[in-house]
C-alpha cells in the first residue's frame, strides 16, 4: 500500500553518486526506518517527503521502498542546522551552519532566500561569501525541484545540476519536448540516455527528431574513434541498428539533415560519404589554405643557405648530416614542409638549426606544439620559447555563443615570417583549421613530428595524410645518432617500429622488462615497483612526479580506471590530515595526481605568485591535489606553471585520478620513468604502433612487466587502425 511519510536522514547506509540510488536510515517524531530508493543528494541531516510502500528484505528486514522522494526544507532549529552542516549548500560547512542558525534562528532559511545580503551580520561571513551563500541556496531550491522532476526519467542528481546549469528555469520543458536537445547541450547525456526519456514520454521510434539525433551521435561516435566521415551505407547500418529502424528511415533524413546543413553528403574517390559539417568544412579549408601556402612565394632569405648552414654548425658545434641539411634546405624553400623521425633522430637538433638560421636572417619565427606538456619541453630542450598552438591563435571563451573562439583569423592573421609546428602528428583536423586560418601566405610553415606515434587524439590524421598525399614536401629522418644510440629505449623504439623484437635487461641500460605470470602478478609488482623499488634505486625520482603507468586499456584489472585505484592507495594513502571528496566511485584526496578529461576553455585558473588568470584547462593536462575546501565542497587543482584551478562539486566528472594513464592520453608527454603492463588486451590496441608511442614517451628507463610473448605479439601486430580522412584524396585532387 503507497503511503507518504517524511522524515531526517540519519546516516546514509550507501549513495550511488551517479544516479542517486540511495540506503538510508530516516528518522521522524515517531520512528526511526531505513529506506531504499533515488533520492537526490542524499545526506545526513536532509528532510525528504517520501512516497513508497513497505518491503521486506530476505537479509535485511524491512524496508521503506521510495518511488518517490521529494527534498523538503526542516522545520526545526536543529534541523535547519543539520540541513547546512551537511554540506547541502556551497559556502555552508558545519561551524558556519551553528553560526548561521544561532543569528537567525528559525528565520534561517527566509533570510537565505529573501535577504541572502544579511548572513554578512554573521561572524567570518563578508560580502562576497555571503553572495556565494545566496546563489548556491537559491540554485540547490531550483535543482531540487528540477530533479525532483527528473526522478522519473532516471536522472541523476549530478546531471540535474548540470541541466539546470544550461537551460536553467526551462530544463524541465526542454526535457519533455525534445529530450534529443540534451545530447547537444548537456555533457553527460548521450543519445541511449535521450532516447529512453523519449521512450518514457512515448516519442516514436521512427520521429524525425530521434533519427537526425541517432544519426549525429552514430557520426559523433565515429569522430570520437578518429574519423572525419563515415560512409554512407556504413553509417545507415550502425545508425539503423542503433534506434532499430530500417537503413530507409535513415537514409530519408539524411537528405534533409544535408538540406540544413548539418552533415555533407558528398563522393570521395568514388564512394558516397557523410561528414558532420564542421569536419567537412575544415578539411577543404586546410586543404585550400595548405595549397596557398605552400604555392605562395616567399621572402628571401638574403644570404646563401648553405653557408647560413656552416654557419650554424661552427656555432652549436655539430655537423648535421646530408639528410639533416637537406631538411634544413627545403624547410626553407617552401611554404610547407615536414620533417618526421623516429626518438633520437635529431628532429629538435634541426629546429635549434632552422632557428639560427632565422635569426641570422631576421627572420620573425614561432614555434607552437598541440599540447602544453609539449610546448614546454620544446623550450626546455631547444633553449627557444614555444607556446601551444592554441595560445599562439590567443584562443578565447566567448561567453556569448558558449563556444571556444581563435583571436588569430583570417582577418586578424599571425604575423610570423616562420612557424614550426613540433609534435605535429597530435594535431588534429579542427585544431589545424583553426591554425591554417590564421597563417596568410608567404609564411613557412613547418611541421615537425614521428608519423609513426599513435596519430592525434581528435579525429583526422592531418601529418600522414600530407606525408601521403606527396603534395608537401616531407624529409623522413632516419639515422640514430651516437648519443641517442646509447639508450636502449631509442634503440628498441626503432627495433620495435621495424617489426624486430626489443633487447632487453642489458646492464647499465634503461630498458627492462620483468616477466610475471597473471594479472594479479603483474598488478603486484607495478604498485611495489611504484611505491617501492623505483624511487630506491633512481634516487632523485619522484614517485608521483617522475614515474607514469601507461596502459593500453581503461577497464579490467590492469586498465586506468583499477590501476588509479591500486596505486593511490599506496601512493597516497588515506590520511586523516587528508580531506577527501567523493565523486561516484571516485574518491579525490589532497596530493592525488590527476586529469583533466575535456577541454574546458571556460574553466578559469590563477597564478599566485604573480596574480595573472586566464581560461582554460585542457584534456591531458595534469596536475595535483592542492587542497579541498569541504565548507565549499570544491577541489583545488595545481597544474603546470602554478596555475591553480577550482572544481565545484558538479564539475569533478572533468577530473580523473592520474597515476596511471592509456597509451592514448599519454601523447606529446615524456616522462623520465614510465612502467606498462603487458598482458592480454583487445588486438585493436595491442599493437606496434601503441607500443612504440608508450616507450618513446620514456626518457630515462622504461619497465615493462607482464608477458614477453605478449610484447612480441604486439611487436608482431602491425594493424594501423584506418581511419576515415579525406584530407590526403582533397589535397591530390586538387594538386
Ligand atoms: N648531426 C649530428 N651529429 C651528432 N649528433 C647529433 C646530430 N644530430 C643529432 N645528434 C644528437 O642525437 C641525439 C638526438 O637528437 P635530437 O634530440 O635532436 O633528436 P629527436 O629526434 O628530437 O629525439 P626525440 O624525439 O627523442 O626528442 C642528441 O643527443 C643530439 O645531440
Amino acid at each position: 500500500m503507497t503511503e507518504v511519510k517524511c522524515g531526517t536522514i540519519e546516516d546514509v547506509i550507501y549513495k550511488n553518486k551517479e544516479n542517486g540510488y540511495t540506503i538510508a536510515v530516516f528518522e521522524n517524531e515517531e520512528e526511526s526506518f531505513t529506506a531504499v530508493g533515488y533520492l537526490p543528494f542524499a545526506d545526513a541531516g536532509r528532510c525528504y517527503e517520501l512516497t513508497g510502500s513497505w518491503k521486506v528484505h530476505p537479509v535485511y528486514g524491512e524496508q521503506f521502498d521510495v518511488t518517490e522522494a521529494k527534498e523538503i526544507m526542516p522545520t526545526s532549529t536543529k534541523g535547519i542546522e543539520n540541513f547546512l552542516a551537511s554540506g547541502a549548500v556551497k559556502g555552508i560547512g558545519k561551524k558556519t551552519a551553528i553560526l548561521i542558525v544561532k543569528k537567525f534562528g528559525l528565520d534561517t532559511l527566509r533570510v537565505m532566500e529573501e535577504e541572502p545580503d544579511r548572513l554578512s551580520e554573521v561572524e567570518g561571513i563578508g560580502e562576497k561569501k555571503a553572495s556565494i551563500i545566496g546563489e548556491a541556496f537559491k540554485e540547490k531550491r531550483a535543482v531540487a525541484d528540477v530533479s525532483l522532476f527528473l526522478q522519473q526519467f532516471d536522472i541523476s542528481p549530478g546531471c540535474a545540476i548540470r541541466l539546470y546549469r544550461e537551460y536553467g528555469e526551462a530544463a524541465v520543458d526542454i526535457v519533455t519536448q525534445n529530450p534529443y536537445q540534451l545530447v547537444n547541450d548537456v555533457y553527460g547525456i548521450g543519445f541511449k540516455k535521450a532516447d529512453a526519456i523519449a521512450g518514457k514520454i512515448g516519442i516514436d521510434k521512427n520521429d524525425e527528431c530521434r533519427i537526425q539525433s541517432g544519426v549525429k551521435f552514430t557520426l559523433n561516435y565515429y569522430v570520437g574513434e578518429g574519423h572525419t566521415y563515415i560512409p554512407q551505407t556504413l553509417l545507415c547500418e550502425k545508425a539503423g541498428q542503433l534506434m532499430d529502424v530500417s537503413t530507409e528511415s535513415v537514409y530519408e533524413v539524411l537528405v534533409g539533415m544535408a538540406f540544413e546543413g548539418d552533415i555533407q553528403i558528398e563522393i570521395l574517390e568514388g564512394q558516397t560519404v557523410v561528414f558532420l559539417m564542421p569536419y567537412f568544412m575544415a578539411e577543404q579549408n586546410v586543404c585550400k589554405r595548405l595549397l596557398a601556402v605552400n604555392n605562395a612565394s616567399l621572402k628571401v632569405i638574403n644570404a646563401d643557405l648553405d653557408s647560413l648552414i656552416g654557419i650554424t654548425e661552427k656555432e652549436k658545434n655539430l655537423e648535421l648530416s646530408q639528410n639533416q641539411k637537406f631538411a634544413v634546405k627545403s624547410s626553407l624553400l617552401n611554404g610547407v614542409s615536414v620533417i618526421t623521425g623516429g626518438p633520437g633522430t635529431g628532429k629538435t637538433t634541426i629546429i635549434n638549426a632552422i632557428m639560427n638560421i632565422l635569426e641570422h636572417s631576421g627572420m620573425k619565427t614561432a614555434i607552437a606544439a598541440p599540447t602544453g606538456r609539449a610546448a614546454k619541453r620544446i623550450t626546455e630542450t631547444s633553449g627557444y620559447y614555444a607556446s601551444t598552438i592554441h595560445r599562439l591563435l590567443e584562443y578565447y571563451y566567448s561567453e556569448g555563443e558558449d563556444i571556444m573562439r581563435f583571436g588569430k583569423t583570417e582577418e586578424n592573421p599571425l604575423d610570423y615570417d616562420v612557424v614550426i609546428i613540433d609534435e605535429a602528428s597530435m594535431i588534429d583536423i579542427l585544431l589545424m583549421n583553426g591554425l591554417m586560418n590564421a597563417i596568410v601566405p608567404g609564411t613557412r610553415l613547418i611541421f615537425v613530428g614521428d608519423s609513426d606515434q599513435l596519430p592525434s587524439v581528435g579525429a583526422g590524421n592531418v601529418l600522414r595524410d600530407m606525408i601521403d598525399s606527396e603534395t608537401i614536401y616531407s624529409v623522413k629522418l632516419t639515422e640514430i645518432f651516437r648519443q641517442a644510440k646509447e639508450s636502449l629505449i631509442v634503440v628498441n623504439a626503432h627495433k620495435i617500429n621495424k617489426g624486430e623484437n626489443p633487447d632487453c635487461n642489458e646492464k647499465d641500460k634503461d630498458f627492462f622488462f620483468l616477466q610475471k605470470n597473471g594479472e594479479k602478478e603483474m598488478l603486484a609488482t607495478i604498485k611495489d615497483l611504484c611505491a617501492r623499488r623505483l624511487p630506491a634505486y633512481f634516487k632523485d625520482c619522484d614517485s608521483m612526479k617522475d614515474m607514469q603507468v601507461l596502459t593500453p586499456v581503461r577497464k579490467g584489472m590492469l586498465g586506468s580506471i583499477n590501476l588509479n585505484k591500486e596505486l593511490q592507495a599506496v601512493l597516497n594513502p588515506p590520511d586523516k590530515d587528508l580531506a577527501e571528496q567523493k565523486y561516484g566511485e571516485k574518491t579525490f584526496r589532497v596530493n592525488d595526481k590527476v586529469m583533466q578529461i575535456k577541454n574546458n576553455y571556460q574553466m578559469s585558473w590563477k597564478r599566485l605568485e604573480d596574480f595573472t588568470e586566464g581560461q582554460g584547462v585542457f584534456n591531458g593536462d595534469v596536475g595535483f591535489i592542492d587542497h579541498i575546501d569541504k565548507e565549499f565542497n570544491e577541489v583545488v587543482v595545481v597544474f603546470d606553471d602554478n596555475k591553480y584551478v577550482t572544481y565545484d562539486a558538479a564539475q569533478l566528472d572533468e577530473l580523473e585520478l592520474a597515476y596511471a594513464v592509456t597509451v592514448h592520453k599519454s601523447q606529446g608527454s615524456e616522462f623520465p620513468i614510465v612502467i606498462m603492463p603487458v598482458s592480454w588486451f583487445p588486438p585493436v590496441l595491442a599493437t606496434r604502433n601503441l607500443l612504440y608511442t608508450a616507450v618513446t614517451r620514456g626518457k630515462q628507463a622504461v619497465v615493462l612487466v607482464g608477458s614477453m610473448n605478449k610484447m612480441y605479439a604486439m611487436v608482431e601486430n602491425n594493424r594501423i587502425m584506418d581511419r576515415y580522412t579525406g584530407l590526403k584524396a582533397r589535397l591530390k585532387s586538387l594538386l
